[in-house]
């Protein structure tokens, strides 16, 4: 697996704080790449060492194949951390033009219109950053990222504070620049379900550790249950033992695929009537929950 990001027993303290706490991860290339966690969990922390921003108390970080603050890997890189702030009085592609030449590259209209058709602000091109919503500042934070063709890009929360149009339009775009640019994009994020629909990958921090790392589908299937709807309940719950519970009126097998068809023909042949049998997959949110132990406040009220 060829990785831009790799950490060694990353430690960060903050006085007896242990933001990171001997974390080691190995970001692959290509996808989106999730990075979840309650609050304090070390997201941010870790982000703000893989840029450069702060130094690590101990331990290593590999990003784009040089070591943290490596100019040459940098360039490599790009970047929103919180929603970025702007000179209100300028208008976006005043914003992309000033902000490239002071990356010392060239920023004739043929290049600033690129980056603006990219995350979608074409039409807000000539008007002030003033009158911008939470989620155009985000888009245009995320031109500025791309300005130097970066292959990574580096997003803390890209979706924060945004409304259901405005997530919709930030996940068709980072689905893009990963699915049709071939960019790397990792990100953190609290919101599981959308985390659930853009990312490939995710990694699950707590207390500045990693606690799971997988795919976003081996991660849920692998909490996968049999719900039946079948009668009489009783009957079934006594077959399955410590493996059956009740949700509704259905009961939940927590059984493996491959003894789901072994347990229907047990039922059938024990006389119960099934009018229903389907798997279904855990979602991100009850993996979240089950390896931090936290309480996640519903998406349709953050
Ligand atoms: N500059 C700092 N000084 C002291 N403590 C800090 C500092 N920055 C972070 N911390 C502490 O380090 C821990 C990890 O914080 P961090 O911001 O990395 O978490 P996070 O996962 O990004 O949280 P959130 O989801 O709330 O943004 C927290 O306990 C936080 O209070």
């Amino acid at each position: 697996m060829t990785s831009v990001i790799e950490t060694r027993s990353l430690t960060k303290t903050y006085g007896t704080v242990r933001a990171l706490d001997g974390l080691s991860l190995e970001i692959p290339r290509g996808g989106v790449y999730g990075v979840l966690g309650p609050n304090g969990a070390g997201k941010s922390t870790l982000f703000r060492i893989l840029l450069g921003l702060i130094r690590p108390t101990e331990g290593q970080a590999i990003v784009m194949g040089g070591p943290i603050g490596d100019v040459k890997a940098s360039r490599r890189m790009g970047s929103m951390i919180e929603t970025p702030r702007f000179p209100p009085f300028m208008t976006a592609r005043q914003v992309l033009v000033w902000l490239s030449t002071a990356h010392g590259l060239k920023a004739d209209s043929n290049r600033v219109d690129t980056w603006l058709d990219r995350v979608g602000l074409t039409g807000a091109a000539d008007r002030k950053v003033r009158g911008f919503s939470v989620g155009m500042l985000q888009r245009l934070g995320v031109a500025i990222a791309l300005i130097t063709e970066p292959e990574l890009i580096i997003l803390d929360e890209p979706t924060s504070g945004m409304d259901p149009p405005g997530i919709q339009e930030m996940r068709a775009l980072i689905r893009s620049l990963s699915d049709h640019e071939g960019i790397t994009v990792v990100l953190a994020s609290h919101q599981l379900l959308e985390v659930q629909r853009v990312c490939d990958r995710v990694a699950i921090m707590n207390k500045g550790r990693l606690v799971r790392e997988g795919s976003v589908s081996e991660l849920t299937t692998s909490g996968e249950r049999l719900r039946l709807s079948v009668k009489p309940s009783e009957k079934v719950l006594q077959v399955l033992g410590a493996k059956g519970s009740k949700e509704g009126d259905a009961v939940i097998a927590a059984i493996p695929r491959a003894e789901g068809p072994a347990l229907l023909k047990a039922l059938i042949e024990q006389g119960v009537e099934i009018d229903e049998a389907r798997w279904v997959g855990a979602d991100l949110e009850s993996v979240f929950m089950t390896e931090t132990g936290s309480v996640q406040i519903p998406e349709a009220i953050q």
